[in-house]
Parts: C-alpha cells; sequence; structure tokens
C-alpha cells in the first residue's frame, strides 16, 4: 500500500503511548516523528514541515487540567496557523478537549484509542491541509544560532534587513540594550555580499577617548610614545567587509566631527600620517539612546546622523513582542541543555505565562542568561518560576519608592530637555542647588544628557 506523503508529529509524555501511536500510523503515513517534551515543538516545527499534529493535554504527572495542552495548541497555532491539529485526551478530560476544539482544533481522540478511528482522524485532518495553501513558518531559525522572532515587528526588521544587506547603504540600528542590535548587525553581514570578508565590531561607548583616534583610524611608527610599529585601525581591519560601530550615540561631539570625516570621505588618515587610504567598507551603526532626541538636544551631529541613517532599523524591546519570549525560553533553553549535556527540561506552564508578563528590561540578553542559570541550578524535570530567580513581586511592583523615583527621574529629564541640557536653569526649575542636580543627574546615570 502506498504511504500517504504527510509528517505527522505526535507529543505524549508517555513514551510507550509514542511507540504505539507511531507503529501505527507509520503504516499509513511516510513521516512520523514523536517527542515526550512540548518544549520541543518550536525547534521541530522549524526544521520540519508538519502537516499534522496529535497532541497530548497533559504533560506533567499530576496534573490532569488539560490546561498544558491549550498552552501549547495556542503556541503552534501562533507560528502556524495551518497545521491541523488533534487533541488527545482520557475519557474524565473531554470538556478541555472540547475547548480545544472552539479554539480551532480539527478533531480529538479519546486514549485508548481506537486504531481505526484514529488513522481516520489523521487522514482527515492530512486532507484539510491538503485544501489549504499554507502559509510559510511564522519564523524561522536561522542556521547561524540567531533566533528571528515571530511576532509582526521583529519579522519586518529582520526581512528589512535581508534587503538591506544586499546593498551598501549605511544602517542605523536601535534598540534598548540587549534586543539584539549585535546580532542584527552580523545578520546584515552575513547576508551580503560582504560575508567572506571580516565583521569589525567596535564598542564606542568602551573606547576611551584617547585611544578614539589610533584605535579607529590607525597610527604611523613613532606617531606617540608607544607606536613602535604602523598599524592599521579598526576602519582599515574591515576592509572589503563590515565595520559596526556600536554606541554611536555615546561619542563626544568633537570626535563626531573625526568620524563624519572618514565616514564621509571614506578615505582614513592613520595618527602620524598625512596620507589618506581609500577603505571599501560598509557601516552600520548601533545606539541604545533616543538619537533624535540627542540631534534636537545637540548633543548628536545633525550631519552625522543624517549620513548614518539611510536606512534604519528598529529592534523593539521584549516587552513590546510578547510572542517572542515563549520561543525565546524554548530556543535557549534547547541551546543551553545541548550546551551543558542535558536532556531539555520541561517548564511548568503557569511559569511560562509569567515570564511573558515580566518585562525583561535587560531584553534578550535578560532571558537568555536566566534560561541559563535555571538550567543549571535546577535538577528536576520541571522547571518553576524560582529557578529563574524571578518572583511575583517582580512582575507586579507594589514598591512605591520604585514609582517616586520614576518620578523624580522624568521630571529631571524633562527639565534638562526644557533648557537643553543647561545645568543652571535645570537646577532653578527643581528647586535644586547645582551640586544636588549633579548627585542625582549621577544616580540616575544622566550625565551625558548635559
Ligand atoms: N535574534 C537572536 N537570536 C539569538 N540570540 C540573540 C538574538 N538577539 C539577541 N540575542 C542574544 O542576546 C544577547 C544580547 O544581544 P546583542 O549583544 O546583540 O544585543 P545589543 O542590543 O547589541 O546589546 P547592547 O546594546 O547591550 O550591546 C546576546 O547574548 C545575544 O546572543
Amino acid at each position: 500500500m502506498k504511504k500517504t506523503s504527510a509528517q505527522i508529529l505526535i507529543l505524549d509524555d508517555n513514551p510507550e503511548i509514542l511507540i504505539a501511536a507511531k507503529m501505527l500510523l507509520k503504516r499509513q503515513f511516510e513521516t512520523v516523528l514523536t517527542n515526550t517534551n512540548p518544549q520541543k515543538i518550536i525547534s521541530i516545527l522549524s526544521e520540519n514541515n508538519i502537516d499534522v499534529i496529535l497532541l497530548d493535554m497533559n504533560y506533567r504527572t499530576g496534573y490532569e487540567d488539560g490546561k498544558e495542552g491549550i498552552f501549547w495548541f495556542k503556541e503552534i497555532k501562533k507560528i502556524n496557523p495551518d497545521i491541523q491539529i488533534i487533541l488527545m485526551t482520557s475519557y474524565g478530560n473531554i470538556e478541555t478537549a472540547v475547548e480545544g476544539i472552539k479554539l480551532g482544533a480539527i478533531d480529538y481522540i479519546l486514549k485508548p484509542w481506537n486504531n481505526e478511528i484514529l488513522v481516520q482522524t489523521v487522514k482527515e485532518a492530512v486532507k484539510q491541509i491538503r485544501k489549504k495553501t499554507r502559509s510559510p513558518l511564522k519564523y524561522k531559525q536561522a542556521k547561524d544560532q540567531i533566533f528571528t522572532g515571530q511576532s509582526a515587528n521583529i519579522q519586518k526588521t529582520y526581512k528589512m534587513a535581508e534587503r538591506v544587506a544586499k546593498t551598501d547603504v549605511n544602517t542605523l540600528i536601535l534598540g534598548e540594550n540587549g534586543t539584539g542590535k549585535y546580532i542584527l548587525a552580523k545578520y546584515i553581514h552575513l547576508h551580503s555580499e560582504r560575508k567572506d570578508y571580516p565583521f569589525v565590531h567596535v564598542d564606542l561607548g568602551a573606547l576611551n577617548e584617547n585611544l578614539f583616534e589610533s584605535e579607529l583610524f590607525g597610527y604611523a611608527t613613532g606617531a606617540f610614545t608607544d607606536a613602535k610599529k604602523d598599524t592599521k585601525g579598526r576602519f582599515e581591519l574591515a576592509e572589503g567587509g563590515t565595520l559596526f560601530l556600536d554606541e554611536i550615540g555615546n561619542v563626544p561631539l568633537y570626535l563626531q566631527t573625526k568620524l563624519l570625516q572618514v565616514i564621509q570621505s571614506r578615505n582614513v588618515i592613520r595618527l602620524g600620517e598625512s596620507k589618506p587610504r581609500p577603505v571599501n567598507i560598509r557601516i552600520i551603526t548601533a545606539t541604545n539612546l533616543n538619537i533624535e532626541k540627542e540631534v534636537a538636544n545637540k548633543l548628536f551631529r545633525e550631519d552625522l546622523f543624517y549620513r548614518i541613517n539611510t536606512v534604519i532599523l528598529n529592534l523593539p524591546p521584549l516587552r513590546e513582542r510578547k510572542e517572542d519570549i515563549v520561543p525565546l525560553i524554548s530556543f535557549f533553553l534547547e541551546h543551553y541543555a545541548q550546551k551543558y549535556n542535558r536532556p531539555t527540561p520541561n517548564i511548568a506552564v503557569e511559569a511560562l505565562k509569567t515570564l511573558e508578563q515580566y518585562d525583561w528590561k535587560g531584553n534578550i540578553r535578560e532571558l537568555q542568561n536566566r534560561v541559563e542559570r535555571a538550567l543549571i541550578l535546577s535538577e528536576e524535570n520541571t522547571l518553576k518560576l524560582s529557578d529563574f530567580g524571578i518572583t511575583g513581586s517582580m512582575i507586579y511592583p507594589v514598591d512605591e519608592e520604585s514609582t517616586l523615583l520614576e518620578k523624580e527621574k522624568n521630571s529631571i529629564l524633562r527639565s534638562l530637555e526644557k533648557y537643553n541640557g543647561n545645568i543652571s536653569q535645570t537646577a532653578e526649575e527643581l528647586g535644586l542647588s547645582r551640586a544636588a542636580l549633579y548627585r542625582r543627574l549621577e544616580k540616575f546615570n544622566l550625565k551625558n544628557r548635559l
């Protein structure tokens, strides 16, 4: 008998059920994959073209309420609404299966199942999916370990990045700390014709002002005391490839002028030389500051801003793309499980729901660190919220003081903006001495606003 060409995935925490269902369905369908861990759904879907999923409703011993099944059902539909899902449930739990049908599951199967009914139900599901033109997966996991997300705005950014990569236009990446600006710059480089040439990253924020020119533009022997031999700067080191100038918003004004000259002319002059050297590079810049505001406050040169911003790519903070939180957790959980040679643990669904509500101030970097921590610290099969170092009060802060501090910081920011960073006028409006205002600027890390 010719098998139906279809990819079926069966998810159940009971390996015996997986073996029995696989043996049965393997006779009828070309590919039958199984897994005990729903956490793996995301990576399985990214690597296969799954048509139908048989989804168990409960994964943890002692939990029979079917909430996990419904949670994962919704996650699958977010990733690809076309995949047909058949819910598997035991006799006492039909109610949640019915809830699943209301949400769009094609059918449900009672365990223990009748073989004929199971095969027929899967066949019907395959028939249904064949009637549709399948939409592409809502996200993809690139082979170089970059997770490109499933929320609409991040996908738009990555799509635009692919288009931009084919050109040489100056690109400015905006986003809070940890949103993935470096990763996106690298992604552009890897998708461009310059990919076989260097990708050079410079953290301008960390570059000491004295070293700025020698690091970026290079120097000739004897240009300064320690200049023992002719040395290329980062611009020259990136020859043929991409130069990623990170934290460009933190460069002091007088050095911005030098940067502008080189970006404009594509020629560098090494310290201690007068000969311009042409460079063939693509320039990507990034900042976590509100750069337009910096320009308005005269802290960032307008002409430099217009030079670097031919295309602007925005990376939204994680709290504005909550759909990506669970897939990202799964992505890093698998990554670290492999790294530490451990089976990928489950996460309690209640914990996942709370993690979706957490505001991830440190964005993807914080999420990545917390997942790694949870995996290292927990010896259980199912991770709890506390394994991530997160408590309920961190998610719903009731702390009066933090609100007051926010208010204080915001009124300082508003005054500074109003008076273009003028310290005396700002201090006067706020009823503070200049010294007191300085202390507060220090405390809130706002000295770069002056
Ligand atoms: N799309 C992604 N896929 C996989 N990992 C990512 C992705 N985006 C960010 N990360 C991870 O999150 C962390 C922060 O990313 P990255 O350094 O690119 O952020 P950033 O915006 O440049 O941060 P900062 O402004 O603090 O320099 C890194 O460890 C990176 O590996």
